[in-house]
């Protein structure tokens, strides 16, 4: 099921009828991490049920509404609240905000989720900034790019190898550096599942081997769609929870823990997604 490029034109359209922000930057809150929306001055809110054509958020920590306002002077646009395959929700469903974005005139998007650590390194609190992703359902046939492509968003089979800005991966670690997070901050490969079950021990081992360092159920498809067409990518995972890889440990995986570390690390995730705003203003690396 895809939306057509008039169908997201006319979602675009009804939003930019209703508020003056134009945003250059849009936000994707990960669960229990929807606090970002929060720091946008000046909002004007859209609950999600009241917007043409979006689906509605079921997942607990994730709040449904798109907040426009400004970021340290920015104009953003933020999903306080993303939408998941296992919601039952099309993939192409899942990524409409995505091309909503690029409607609205967004050139850059910032991306977070809650992950498991499969990286043996990586402890709970952890921020790692994705540098790649391994997209499991893809293998398996749903890309949110499949089915008739249309050239006005992008090309029909768009480079991945590029997929995350290496320029905002830098600027982000500076960033981090500056404001004491060193400790915390780490690099590394995400892989998305398609949930809602967690792992198994075998399928954590399993991932680990293949050369991922975190697991999660989101944002490679919302990173495909932005890349179709043409947007640059920035993406944070908040290690949540350390993944399960051994057969005597008594931890279990699960979405309270997530929501929890989300909330104690929600104040330093803020502080580095912001300043990374106002640092892109100011090295003007916009292309
Ligand atoms: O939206 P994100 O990827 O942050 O949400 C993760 C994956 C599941 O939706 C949930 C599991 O706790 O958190
Ligand atoms: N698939 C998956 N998603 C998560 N989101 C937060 N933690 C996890 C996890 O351990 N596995």
């Amino acid at each position: 099921m895809s939306y057509t490029y008039e169908e997201c034109k006319a979602t675009a359209d009804w939003l930019m009828a209703q508020t003056d922000i134009r945003p250059r930057i849009g936000i994707v809150c990960g669960s229990g991490l929807g606090g970002l929306a929060n720091l946008l001055k000046d909002q004007v809110v859209f609950n999600y049920r009241d917007i043409p054509n979006f689906p509605q958020s079921t997942v607990h920590g994730h709040a449904g509404r798109l907040v426009f306002g400004t970021l340290k002077g920015r104009p953003c646009v933020c999903m306080q609240g993303r939408f998941h395959l296992y919601e039952g929700y099309p993939i192409q469903k899942i990524t409409l905000p995505i091309r909503i974005f690029k409607l609205l005139g967004v050139d850059t998007v910032i991306l977070t989720n809650a992950a498991g650590g499969l990286n043996q390194d990586f402890k709970v609190g952890d921020i790692m900034i994705m540098k790649d992703h391994i997209n499991m359902p893809g293998f398996a046939g749903n890309n949110p790019l499949s089915g008739p492509n249309d050239e006005r968003f992008g090309t029909r089979f768009p480079c991945m190898s590029d997929a995350y800005d290496r320029e905002l991966q830098q600027l982000a670690m500076e960033v981090g550096q500056e404001l004491g997070y060193g400790d915390f901050l780490r690099e590394g490969v995400y892989c998305v599942l398609s949930g809602p079950s967690f792992e198994t021990i075998a399928e954590c081992r399993m991932l680990h081997r293949l050369g991922a360092d975190a697991v999660g159920m989101s944002t490679v498809h919302e990173v495909i769609v932005a890349r179709h067409c043409g947007m640059r990518v920035f993406a944070l995972s908040l290690i949540t929870n350390q993944a399960v890889m051994d057969y005597d440990s008594e931890e279990k995986a699960n979405h309270e823990e997530v929501l929890q570390t989300g909330k104690q690390r929600s104040e330093q995730l803020e502080r580095l997604v912001s300043t990374l705003v106002t640092r892109i203003e100011h090295n003007n690396i916009y292309a």
